[in-house]
Formats: C-alpha cells, structure tokens, sequence
C-alpha cells in the first residue's frame, strides 16, 4: 500500500528509471505548460525528474488556494546553486523563505510600499520627459531608451544618483552586470537550473564551459553592488544630503545601532536586478503594441483630450479619469506577461492539494502565460483588445490582472512602482507621439509576431525592433509647458 496519496497527474508517462527527464520543456517552456494544461482541465500536473518534483499550475484558482491560502507552505525558493554559483544569490527572488528574506521583504516594504510611490512621482515624471525627448531625438535607439529609463528611475530613488548618459560607469557595470548575470545566456541553464547534479560537471569536460561564465557573472555582480554604494557612503561621509532609500536604511539602521550592512546592501541591489529589465520587457511591449495598433492609440488620446483639452501634459492624478489607458497597461500584461513562466516556488513541508500528494522540497512553476492566455477567461487570447478589462459603460471592470506580478507574501514588492511607471510613460507617450510600423532593424521586414517571436527566457524580452515615432501637433507645447 503505497505511503502516501498519488501524485497529480503527469502530462507525459514517465519512462523507467529517468522518469521525465525527456519532457521537461526546456524552449518557452511556458507554451508546453498551456498546452498540457489544456489536455487536462487545467489541473495541477506532475512531473519528476531524477529525484526532483516539479508541480505546474495553469489555473489562477489553484494559485491563489495554494501560494496565497497556503503561503507557509508555497513561499520557500528551490535550492538553486547554479544561481550561488552565478552571485545571484544576493537577490531577494532567489532566498529561500527565512528570516533573511523576511529583513529583505521589509526593507522593501519600507522603500515601495503603495503609499511611498508617490514621494518618487517626482522623479518618474522628470525621467518620463526625458525619455520623450530622447526618443524624439534619437528614434531608432528605442531599446536602449526603454532600458536607460528605467534605469535612471531606480538609481534616483534607490542611491539618489542621477544618471546623465548611458556612459555612465554605474550604468555600465550594471548592465554588464544584468547581461552576465542572465543564468538563461548559458546553454542548459534550465536544466542546471531543475537539476543541480550537473553543476558537477568540471570546467575542463564539454558543457563545464558555465563555470567561466559564472566566474565573470559573480565579479560584474560584486562592482554592480558595491559601487553605487559606495557613492552613497561618500556622499553621507562628506555630509552631502541627497534623499535615497539606501541613505534613509543606512540613516533607521545606525540609529538602530545594527551594522551589517549585507541586507542593505542587497536589497539595493535587487531592486535593480529586479525592477529594471523587467520594467524594460513591460516598455517594449508598450512601444510594440501601440505601433501595431494606431486605433487604439486614437481611442487613447482622445480620452486624454476630454481629461487635459491637451493644454497640459497628463499627471498620475488623472488617472481615474483614463480608464481606457489603465485597460490599455491592464492588457500589455496579460497579452505579454514579463515573466511568462512565472519564477518557481518551493514547497518547505508535504500537501495535499485536491486529494493529490505534494511533497516537501518540489518545485511549484505557475505558468501565468497559461492563465492570461486562457480563452474561456480572455476569448482570442493573442489579439491585443484593451476594451476587454472594460465594462459595457466604460468603466474598469474588476479584472486589473495583476497576477502577472506573483502571489502571496512573494508577490512582487515593486509592483506599484513599476506599475506607475508604465502607466505614466504610456499616458505620455500617447499624448505626445504616434507610433506605427514596427520593423525589425536588421531586416527592415514588418513585424510578425509568428516569425519575430518573443526571447526564451525567464523574463521573456521582445523581439528587437524600431518604430516609426512621430511627434503629434501637441508635442512640443506639452514638453515645453512642463520645463519650463
Ligand atoms: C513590470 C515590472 C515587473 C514585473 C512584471 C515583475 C514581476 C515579478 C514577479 C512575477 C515576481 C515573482 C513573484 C512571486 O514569486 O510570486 C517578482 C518578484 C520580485 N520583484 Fe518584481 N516585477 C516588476 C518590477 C519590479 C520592480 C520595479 C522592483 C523593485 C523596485 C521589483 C522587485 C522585485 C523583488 C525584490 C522580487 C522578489 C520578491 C520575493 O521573492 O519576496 N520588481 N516580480
């Protein structure tokens, strides 16, 4: 009589001995994971691969009842140490569920919570102009504005440091920092990921190649945390006063009489890791769902005009009057969710869920491409319709489906800060810009989304393009009457 109860079902037989090590997906997994999940009912499946149990859930109900009811059981992180072995264990996304993390969580409490975001609405509407004005500028440099824009918000609230160009050594090192540091560079990083055991292979075997990369990953990662830092240190040292989160921990901290400054220190640092190339993901998306579609662009600035009579740039505090904008931010996540395959889960004690055995230690993937690409949910998923988070009399609906930041206590700490971001750029730009025919820049070929596909990657990035970006009639007034 077996110990325990079954497994929920796998959506592939095991095979002897390696049981499902051939099925794991290891390309835009996320796609695999909503096809399975149509074959059954969207009910949990069950995969194990050498020794290792993998839970994937593509049903927002199964989410909420498992990480949200159940959260001191689904809030613990797999032991990842290809992510150790990268130095990307510094960051909060990675810590297993502790009393580290929980010192973690707090500081980000402190520095993002809902009511903070409006102290830094300062600084987003700056750097939204300043984006305005580079990409009218310089339009075919579209990427690198969606990445140096967010940027520069983090490092004015995070360090109080204000970037000036993308030479910037700060800027430089982080970058090249993020670009080392993406463990889904290195060829079989998921699998390394799923299976530990193959970080045993030696340097010097074929496939030991990773040990090199992680080698250069851990030294950018270590001057990515240090350096900004240290400005802020300097600055505090020499009695320079400039407003930063890591100024206002180090300042409660002292007072304290605490002096490790480890946590301060990386927390900094992850909202960084965190918070600036998934909010590059969710601009780039903007930029290519507005140029392929110029109605709704129309429709958008249209509401804006009845709010502002575009006599005025728009603020955060029309917001409630734009609620086709808000659906427009509403369904960029759902149509392109940053983290498709959401970001994995550990269970720190055996469940059982639905009458199946969930066993301490597996790994719980919620695959949220699955659940914003549901048609019984969102009819014709892949069609970009911000009207459907619209009620018949316009209003909201109550679906702002912000699952696409996570759930329960490891729900995403910068979720109101990057939603304001994105909503400010994307009430901006469609008051000042028209944006249409999105090419890809090496090719000069249009768009297509089949053949021009999103990166496969953890946090998946758009395919690189550039737009045609016009200035409409009102664009320079707008800017100007603001900078003055
Ligand atoms: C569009 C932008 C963003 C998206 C889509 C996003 C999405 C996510 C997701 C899906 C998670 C995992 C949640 C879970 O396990 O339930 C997460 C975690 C996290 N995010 Fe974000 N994020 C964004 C922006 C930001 C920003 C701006 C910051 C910081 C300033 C940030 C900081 C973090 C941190 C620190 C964690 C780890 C939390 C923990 O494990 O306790 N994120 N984010």
């Amino acid at each position: 009589k077996p110990k325990h109860p079954e497994y929920p079902p796998s959506p592939k037989k095991p095979w002897p001995i390696i049981r499902n090590v051939p099925h794991v997906p290891t390309s835009r997994p996320w796609l695999t994971y909503t096809a399975w999940g149509k074959e059954h009912n969207n009910k949990p499946l069950h995969l194990e691969a050498l020794g290792q149990h993998m839970i994937i859930l593509n049903n927002v109900d199964d989410a909420i009842e498992l990480m949200e009811k159940r959260s001191s059981i689904y809030s613990d992180k797999p032991d990842m140490p290809l992510m150790t072995l990268m130095g990307l264990d510094f960051n909060a996304t990675f810590l297993r569920y502790g009393n580290i993390w929980r010192e973690h969580r707090k500081a980000f409490q402190l520095g993002f919570r809902k009511e903070m975001i409006g102290t830094y609405h300062p600084i987003i509407e700056l750097e939204t102009n300043k984006f305005l004005r580079r990409l009218i500028a310089h339009p075919k440099d579209l990427k690198e504005h969606c990445q140096f824009f967010p940027a520069s918000i983090v490092m004015s609230i995070v360090y109080g440091h204000e970037l000036e160009s993308s030479e910037d050594p700060i800027l430089v090192t982080t970058k090249r920092a993020i670009q080392l540091g993406n463990p889904t560079i290195m060829t079989g990083a998921l699998l390394m990921i799923t299976f530990p055991v193959l970080l045993n292979i030696p340097r010097w075997l074929p496939g030991g190649g990773f040990h090199d990369v992680a080698a250069r990953s851990r030294k950018a990662i270590s001057e990515m945390i240090e350096m900004p830092y240290a400005i802020v240190k300097d600055r505090m040292q020499n009695g320079v006063d400039k407003p930063s989160l890591v100024q206002d921990l180090l300042e409660k901290q002292e007072a304290k009489g605490v002096d490790d400054e480890s946590v301060l220190k990386n927390v900094a640092g992850s909202a960084f890791g965190a918070g600036v190339d998934t909010t590059d993901c969710a601009l780039g998306t903007l930029f290519l769902a507005l140029s392929l579609h110029p109605e709704v662009q129309k429709r958008a600035r249209s509401e804006i005009a009845s709010v502002t009579g575009m006599t005025r740039l728009p603020v955060f505090n029309d917001r409630p009057s734009l609620p086709y904008v808000e659906a427009i931010c509403r369904e960029l996540r759902r149509w392109r969710p940053e983290a498709p395959a959401g970001v994995p889960r550990a269970t720190s004690q055996d469940d059982i869920y639905q009458g199946y055995f969930i066993p301490k230690g597996s790994m719980i993937f919620f695959n949220t491409w699955g659940m914003t690409h549901n048609p019984d949910i969102y009819p014709d998923p892949e069609e970009f319709k911000p009207e459907r988070f619209l009620n018949t009399d316009g209003s909201l609906n109550d679906d702002d489906c912000h699952l696409t930041f996570g759930f329960g206590r490891r729900i995403c700490p910068g979720r109101y800060l990057a939603s304001d971001i994105v909503w400010l750029a994307a009430v901006r730009i469609i008051a000042t810009l028209e944006l249409s025919d999105p090419k890809d820049p090496a090719t000069g070929e249009s768009i297509d989304l089949d053949k021009h596909q999103y990166s496969n990657e953890t946090l998946s990035h758009p395919p690189r393009f550039i737009c045609t970006i016009k200035s409409t009639e009102y664009a320079d007034n707008l800017l100007r009457s603001e900078e003055e």
